[in-house]
């Protein structure tokens, strides 16, 4: 498999070089060359599968020929093994046709483990072989940097620097990432928000000199294909769960960066039937506007309940424009140089019309998203994060059709968000016994300027050099 950057002018890279990458040369994103297409009936015979075992079929054809076989089942083997709940990702039933998908069994309680989990374990598999070293620079709007941390803070090849924006993350993610006390972990409170965060990691990509040569530069952004790669399998696993492939299912997914809604978008494209994707958000909702009104402009941040999701350019939304170009790179250039300049995009309206037939939208206020919370707790007892409520309120309200399961994911546990779920009227969820003394351990970062310069030293002074 060779994969192709959106904006047509870098070169083609295998697996192993599109994992140790970020952003293509071109300032593009790196996709597959083609989608691997699985027919229903061999969907069918993955019934039953463990949830390794399924991610070992959706996944190998994205590997080819970069990892022997034997050694990517049993990386994909202690990736999920430690998960604390035997099925990965359970299903939980709210109402008739209603499903919640757990994604917050893995070791920092929100869906970001599924591919972080095995981002850490590929990259220290494949810099080993190489004798290679990395670094990496990642955005967090508050789950990423924690479970990134958490999957590469034992690779010995590895130094992590974690830009987060200062006092926009809870308490609870803010000490998940800086607690962590490791000579290769890095954290950094930006004076600014996520985006500024998420910019100066691109700019990182495009101007590498900062590091002068002392290691190749990587990402755990989903700007990186493996992430999207990894949590393609749970749409499948979750899918499989409700009767398909002899049956449609629908997704409604709390969404940011696009990254995770655009897994459902590729799981289609390999043959799952999915009959219905929605894109749920918060009040930082370009993506609702661009589903509603082929209106993707931007606007200021507004903090909200449900801070993981204060994104406003969603990255993977330049993957979704290339199939919608039909794969024209320079087109795909265009456009978002334009973006860039004047803040807006809107695409051609038989464009924007196909995209309509799968996608639907729904923007949640902070106070929708507070009763969510507290109906599921009084018809269901059970505690929803603000991400997931974002979804459960999403699901409800534009289900396409009530005979076909909708399933939202449920990205985060609800400990990680106290503050929504005191307002909802319900008591603060209890840490896990993992994370007991999170609220004693010493905390280690460094409140930094919103600026790239500051940045980049930073990181040049604490990388270690390759040896
Ligand atoms: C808890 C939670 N839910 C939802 C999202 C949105 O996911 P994505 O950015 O992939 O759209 C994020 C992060 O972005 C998150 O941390
Ligand atoms: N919500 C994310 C934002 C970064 O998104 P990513 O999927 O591109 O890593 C976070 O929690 O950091």
């Amino acid at each position: 498999m060779k994969y192709i950057s959106t904006r047509g002018q870098a070169p083609a890279l295998g697996f192993e070089d599109v994992l140790l990458t970020g952003l293509a040369s071109d300032g593009g994103l790196y996709v597959p060359e083609y989608w691997p297409q699985f027919t229903l009936e061999e969907i069918a015979t993955w019934r039953g599968l463990s949830y390794a075992e399924l991610a070992e079929k959706i996944i190998t054809p994205f590997v080819g020929e970069a990892i022997p076989q034997n050694d990517l089942r049993q990386i994909l083997h202690d990736t999920y093994q430690g998960f604390d709940h035997s099925a990965v990702a359970p299903l939980t039933q709210l109402d008739s046709n209603q499903w919640v998908l757990e994604l917050f069994h893995g070791p920092t309680l929100a869906f970001k483990d599924f591919a972080l989990q095995l981002l850490g374990r590929l990259l220290d598999y494949l810099l080993a072989r190489r004798s290679e070293k990395a670094v990496i620079v990642g955005a967090t709007s508050g789950d990423t940097g924690s479970a990134a941390i958490e999957g590469c803070r034992h690779c010995d090849n590895v130094d992590i620097f974690i830009l987060h924006p200062h006092q926009r993350v809870s308490e609870v993610q803010r000490r998940q990432m800086t607690t962590v006390v490791a000579d290769n972990v890095h954290n950094l409170a930006v004076q600014g928000n996520f985006d500024d965060c998420q910019a100066m990691v691109k700019a990182c990509f495009q101007q590498q000199d900062f590091l002068q040569s002392k290691a190749r530069l990587v990402a755990v952004n989903s700007i990186n294909w493996a992430r999207i790669m990894a949590q393609v399998v749970y749409y499948f696993y979750a899918a499989l769960a409700v009767g398909a492939p002899q049956r449609s299912v629908a997704f409604s997914v709390p969404t940011g960066n696009f990254g995770d809604i655009y897994a459902g978008y590729v799981a289609r494209n390999m043959g799952l039937p999915i009959s219905q994707l929605l894109v749920a958000t918060n009040r930082n909702d370009i993506l609702h506007r661009f589903m509603a009104n082929n209106q993707y402009s931007k606007e200021d941040l507004s903090p909200t309940l449900s801070p993981s999701m204060d994104i406003m350019v969603s990255s993977n939304f330049e993957r979704l424009l290339f199939d919608m170009y039909g794969r024209d790179g320079a087109a795909i250039d265009q456009l978002m140089t334009s973006f860039q300049q004047q803040g807006t995009l809107t695409v051609d309206s038989w464009r924007w019309e196909l995209t309509r037939q799968l996608f639907d939208s729904c923007s949640v206020t902070d106070e929708e998203t507070c009763q969510t919370i507290g109906d599921a707790y009084r018809n269901c007892q059970y505690k929803l994060d603000p991400h997931s409520a974002i979804g459960v309120r999403a699901a409800m309200t534009c289900q396409r059709d009530q005979q076909i399961p909708m399933i939202t994911l449920a990205t985060a546990h609800p400990v990680k968000f106290p503050e929504a779920v005191v307002r909802a009227g319900l008591s603060s969820p209890e840490l896990p016994d993992s994370m007991a003394d999170l609220y004693e351990r010493e905390e280690r970062y460094t409140v930094i300027e919103n600026e790239l310069a500051d940045v980049q030293s930073y990181v040049a002074k604490y990388a270690r050099p390759l040896n």
